[in-house]
């Protein structure tokens, strides 16, 4: 096709995507900005390339909305993010076009190695970002791949910016390339003279090798020779007429290829482009002025608030987070206590490790991590922090259904896999209050690391008594049925005390803030009370907090059927917090229909 009306063809189609993108996620919420960053890119390498055959990843894959909507999933696009409806990532189960599941950060370059070892007769893109490139999983594949894959091309999309700033060497190494004064009014005038036609093909040729030289001089390795790759870039992710041809000439080297892009994250939509870090990911909004309706105050803004509070009286309380300041709560410490403040960027494993190193000067870290992606720091949660019993607390944000991030994201594994690790306390806050008074009782515990799941819900409150460590509360005096509810699940409980009455179900409700230890005194004297016993746990049921009870039940001779309430299946999908807190059995009428079916069990 004639060069200038394709151009013009992906442009119109670049303005209807946008105006789509923003309609959707103004009702559903969503990753509007790092979808508006890309839209040129993924429209210019899907009119390159030939997908499904050409195989595109994007990692997170948090950027895929356009790829979404040019693969045959646009009349269903309304849904996004919805229950049953368009997913949040890329997923194989959702379309023939997507290779492999996305959600966590640094698995693509390493999918992507791997499919395109496979298949060597087609392409393989990466599309990955400027933070998540620089994350370890990223690295060891970059680092493998070695010039090894003749069909790969990864693709930088370098917007420099994470959720928030962008940290570490690597991003102020691409930046210097595109940043140079020296290198930009080189390539300008390079490029003002070939339009002009004051150069033939030859010279520019040659002054392409000079500006290739530049950029070696200006980045002190280039990415090209330092790993293998063929280096092609920087190129204005906006402008077809840079892009078109930069993947086309990707497409015709033989590879690795490593296309450096440069985006801006929110482009095309003023508030977005003003405001990258708001839109990075955003709740519904209004598209006039931007503005998103003011929620409730959440458990992570209360954790940041309190450990603010608690900086101040203790220099030795130090704060870290992996790229996400702002969703751990953690923007005040930030702004107010530089020097004890850690954005590890994504690199979870490594900051575990780094926190130990903390603890064993005496240190107080508080690592905040959400739930989900503290699952990638397994191995140093063991090696580093169990073995030598080290002082470091951990905040686990978004324990439990996090909502329409979905299956790669839902919080539901950390109290079983925290619970096969030793010495790692796990504690669970009740109420607003009960994470504040946790949270003072942390800074001054000595023992060993401790865990404080906290879930994406409003803080709540409720008239109990202090927090003790290792104790469990009782809420509400019944007769004969006990229900043992875990942190974020006294509320759901208290929520249907009144419905379960009504069905002449009267229990006493016990707040477990405490999942490890167990509150082995409480269990003791009370146990043999109670005809029905029942626990609840925002989280997977097996090997859980139910689960562990029985196993230390069992050890302390007291033998009693414990039935278990928490997530059976093994991945929840996406949908709105609330209603699949309802549909997974843990709220309003579902939860009392199970408690019910518990009780009236024949056994
Ligand atoms: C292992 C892991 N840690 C943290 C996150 C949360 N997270 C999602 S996107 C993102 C920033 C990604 O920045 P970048 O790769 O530059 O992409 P951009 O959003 O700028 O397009 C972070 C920290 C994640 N998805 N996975
Ligand atoms: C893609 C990703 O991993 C993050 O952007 C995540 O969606 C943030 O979740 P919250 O919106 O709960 O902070
Ligand atoms: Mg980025």
């Amino acid at each position: 096709m004639d060069k200038k009306k394709l151009i013009e063809g992906l442009t119109i189609k670049s303005n209807e995507i946008r105006k789509i993108i923003i309609e959707t996620v103004s009702k559903n919420g969503g990753h509007i900005g790092p979808n508006l960053g890309v839209v040129e890119l993924t429209l210019a390498i899907h009119s390159i390339f030939n997908s499904p055959k050409d195989k595109i990843l994007f990692d997170v894959g948090h950027q895929s909305y356009v790829h979404k909507l040019l693969t045959g999933r646009k009349d269903k696009f309304s849904t996004l993010r919805q229950r049953h409806g368009i997913g949040p990532f890329t997923d194989r189960a959702e379309s023939p076009h997507d290779h492999f599941i996305s959600g966590h950060a640094g698995s693509a370059l390493s999918a992507g190695f791997g499919i395109a070892t496979a298949d060597k007769g087609n392409k393989v893109i990466v599309v990955i970002g400027d933070a998540s490139i620089a994350n370890g999983h990223s690295l060891e594949a970059l680092n493998n791949m070695d010039g090894k894959c003749e069909n790969l091309i990864v693709i930088l999309n370098d917007n420099e910016m994470s959720i928030g700033n962008n940290v570490g060497a690597l991003s102020k190494f691409f930046s210097r390339v595109m940043g140079s004064k020296f290198y930009l009014d080189l390539k300008d005038e390079v490029e003002g003279m070939v339009r002009r036609g004051k150069i033939g093909n030859k010279i520019a040729d040659i002054i392409g090798r000079v500006e290739h030289g530049v950029k070696t001089m200006v980045a002190p390795v280039s990415m090209s020779e330092f790993l293998g790759f063929k280096y092609v870039g920087p190129v204005d992710g906006h402008s077809f007429e840079e892009l078109l041809p930069a993947l086309e000439k990707a497409k015709n080297l033989k590879g690795p290829i490593f296309l450096h892009i440069k985006t801006h994250k929110g482009k095309g939509y003023l508030p977005a482009e003003k405001n990258p870090e708001k839109f990075h990911g955003i709740s519904p909004f209004d598209i006039k002025s931007g503005e998103t309706p003011k929620g409730e105050v959440s458990y992570s803004k209360i954790f940041g608030d309190k450990l603010v509070e608690m900086g101040e009286n203790n220099s030795d309380i130090y704060a870290l987070c992996c790229g996400m300041v702002k969703g751990t709560g953690l923007s005040g410490y930030f702004d107010k206590f530089k020097e004890r403040s850690y954005d590890m960027g994504i690199a979870e494993g490594h900051t575990v490790t780094f926190a130990g190193g903390l603890a064993t000067q005496g240190k107080i870290p508080y690592v905040a991590i959400y739930s989900t992606f503290l699952q990638r720091a397994y191995g140093q949660l063991i090696h580093d922090i169990s073995i030598q019993n080290l002082s470091v607390n951990f905040i686990l944000d978004r324990a439990g259904i996090v909502g329409e991030d979905g299956k790669t994201h839902q919080g539901l594994y950390d109290i079983p896999y925290l619970l096969t690790i030793p010495n790692i306390n796990i504690l669970a806050p009740t109420t607003k209050k009960e994470l504040e008074e946790i949270l003072e009782f942390s800074s001054t515990y000595k023992d060993g690391p401790l865990s404080i799941r906290i879930p994406r819900d409003s803080a709540w409150d409720y008239n109990s008594s202090a927090f003790e460590f290792g104790k469990w509360k009782e809420i509400e005096k019944g007769n004969d049925t006990l229900i043992l509810a875990v942190g974020s699940m006294v509320k759901e409980v208290v929520n249907i005390a009144e419905e379960l009455k009504t069905r002449g179900i009267s229990p006493t409700i016990v707040g477990v803030s405490s999942i490890r230890p167990l509150d082995e005194e409480y269990i003791e004297e009370n146990f043999k009370k109670y005809k029905n016993i029942i626990t609840l746990e925002e989280g997977r049921i097996k090997s859980g907090f139910g689960s562990f009870l029985l196993e230390m039940t069992n050890s302390m001779n007291i033998y009693r059927k414990i039935f278990r309430l928490g997530i059976e299946c093994d991945f929840i999908p996406h949908g709105k917090r609330g209603e699949l807190l309802e549909e997974f059995g843990l709220r309003g009428r579902p939860l009392v229909n199970d408690i019910e079916r518990c009780i009236n069990a024949k056994y």
